[in-house]
């Protein structure tokens, strides 16, 4: 299976440029704000070591109350300014991240058809809603904690610099022990907390079967076995746990011991400093309090590593979406126009190394009906595909104009059409938006559904889908035919719109299609020959080749592959 690409680190990275470039505003703001609290955090150790200073030099009791009263103010605004920094990057990260799923979503709603039947719709839809709901709880819990722990060790790193280079070399002495611990914790956490999850899991399904088949259970007497087995995977979840939480201590041991390592250095190289009379006593005391402020946001970077890297591998994967070439936009629906003429050439089409069409050329004359047969699997679905614009051929031309040389309205009929839930007449506008309830009405009088759909509780208003007025095989193919009529495509393509149904509703179908087909250029893929005998011109497929084509008569009178089907099939 081809699964959807997963973007590399360049392209999350201009991605994200790109979004802020968009709308710089929230970003900056919320870094201003950041940066504004992270100095003001700065000040209350700044303002202790100057105490100590004046303290030992021998200050008044009110220079005392003053810097005291400034700490005080320095605290309180700090505690504000963190307040409003965290709001404001929660803001931009959550815009950040919406115009992120909107640019994901799209690019989803313009993938080819065959990309997604390739890489399987799973991929996709979790991509749009496990992957972005695990994004938005990292923007919503870490964002700011990581954006505002950037900013605090940059500002109290340079801080400590401009104090006294020797005294910020001295706090580099934690460095080689923050970097041993995390080589040591990072490459075990992952695994462990997978295996955690796999064995919570695993308890979870023991119980929940056992709880399900609580009656066979009983019936045979099997209790003491289902018990036993819910202690089993009870005991394996604890044991992991207790592994985790001895983990997690051990870890958090490391980080103790590596701040001790920094702020001894600092002290024992301050002690010397003064000692040799290039520092004082204050400039000490505020670097060790700067080194100090430096544990609280190492330790949340350091924890939520995991949970970081599991959102940009997250990211990735929605920005992937945006990689792959999506299909031709059709946005805004071109006007009606008249019938259109097909010109197909050269086209060949592979799906996973397996060539379907080989070099089909064909062309379609305006108002002209062609009807395509041939044998299960000879191609005929893929060649409608392609000449919709729902799959992309891998080689070739598809080349479809209306009278005044634009690409024009195409309309497919699938399969099996979708209906979606909701008023019938909200569907139906699909096609045009504008549609009045006339012109509604009409085009399910066309299509022979006039009669059952007055007769719907509430009309062409009346609900559909689960839960409401559920609609059989052939009322959703008469929907499917109305909704492209309405659409007034200049070249409409039926795929199979009656194969499923029994031979009376097969006639109610087809006259359908007719009349949804007249004026206007259609490509009808026909399993009823019926269909094909009044279509204009009928294609004979086989193994993904045009084989035979002319009219029904011409080619019973020929007596080659299209009059051996003739001839096998029933009415
Ligand atoms: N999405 C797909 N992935 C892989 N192979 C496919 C896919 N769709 C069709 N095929 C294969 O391509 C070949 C042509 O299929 P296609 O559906 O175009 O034929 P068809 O003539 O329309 O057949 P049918 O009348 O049964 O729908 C078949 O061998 C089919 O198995």
């Amino acid at each position: 299976m081809t699964r959807l690409p997963i973007a590399d680190a360049k392209t999350v990275r201009t991605g994200l440029l790109r979004q802020i470039r968009r709308r710089p505003g929230p970003t900056l703001a919320a870094l201003a704000v950041t940066a504004a609290a992270a100095l003001a955090g700065l000040a209350p150790a700044r303002i202790i070591g100057i105490l100590v200073d004046r303290v030992l030099a021998g200050t008044t009791y009110d220079e005392l109350v003053r810097l005291l009263i400034w700490t005080a103010v320095a605290l309180a605004a700090g505690a504000l300014l963190t307040g409003l920094a965290a709001a404001l990057t929660v803001r931009a990260g959550q815009l950040l991240l919406a115009a992120v799923r909107e640019d994901a979503l799209d690019a989803a709603l313009h993938l080819p058809t065959d990309t997604i039947e390739e890489a399987g719709r799973g991929d996709l839809l979790s991509r749009i809603s496990d992957d972005v709901g695990i994004v938005a709880e990292t923007v919503t819990n870490l964002l700011a904690v990581w954006v505002s722990s950037a900013v605090v060790i940059l500002l109290t790193v340079a801080g400590l610099a401009t104090l006294d280079p020797w005294l910020a070399l001295a706090g580099c002495a934690t460095i080689p022990v923050y970097v041993f611990a995390l080589r040591r914790y990072l490459p075990r956490a992952v695994p462990l907390y997978a295996e955690q999850r796999v064995a919570f899991a695993d308890r979870a399904e023991t119980i929940l079967s056992t709880l399900s088949g609580l009656a066979t259970i009983g019936t045979y007497r099997a209790e003491p076995r289902f018990v036993a087995s819910i202690d089993a995977s009870s005991e394996r979840a604890r044991d992991i746990s207790r592994r985790a939480l001895w983990f997690v201590t051990g870890w958090v041991k490391w980080l103790n011991i590596a701040e001790l390592v920094g702020l001894s250095a600092i002290i024992a190289t301050g002690f010397l400093l003064v000692d040799a009379g290039t520092t004082t006593a204050g400039a000490v005391t505020t670097a060790a309090l700067y080194f100090h402020r430096l544990f609280g946001p190492l330790g949340v970077v350091v924890m939520s590593v995991d949970d970081v890297q599991s959102a940009i591998a997250s990211l990735a994967r929605i920005l992937g979406l945006g990689t792959v070439p999506g299909r031709a936009r059709q946005t805004p629906a071109p006007p009606p126009a008249g019938p259109a003429t097909v010109e197909i050439s050269g086209l060949h089409h592979t799906y996973d190394a397996n060539p379907v069409l080989h070099g089909i050329d064909l062309r379609i004359a305006a108002g002209e009906r062609v009807a395509l047969v041939g044998a299960s699997g000879a191609g005929k679905t893929t060649l409608a595909g392609i000449v919709a614009g729902t799959l992309t051929p891998t080689a070739g031309t598809v080349d479809v104009r209306d009278p005044a040389g634009q690409r024009p309205r195409v309309i497919l009929v699938a399969q099996e059409p979708h209906v979606f839930a909701g008023p019938l007449s909200t569907d139906l506008r699909l096609a045009r938006p504008e549609a009045t309830d006339q012109e509604i009405t009409d085009a399910l009088a066309l299509v022979g559904a006039d009669g059952w759909v007055r007769q719907l509780p509430d009309g062409v208003d009346t609900r559909i889908g689960p839960g409401h007025t559920q609609l059989d095989d052939e009322q959703r193919a008469q929907v499917a035919l109305a909704r492209a009529h309405l659409a007034a495509p200049s070249l409409v393509i039926l795929d199979e719109a009656t194969a499923e149904s029994g031979s009376h509703h097969a006639d109610v179908l087809e006259r359908a299609a007719e009349r949804v087909c007249a004026g206007r250029t259609a490509l009808v893929i026909a399993h009823r020959l019926g269909q094909a005998a009044r279509a204009d011109r009928v294609v004979v497929m086989e193994h993904g080749r045009v084989v035979e084509e002319g009219t029904h008569d011409d080619l019973l009178a020929r007596g080659g592959p299209y009059a051996h089907l003739w001839a096998a099939w029933k009415p």
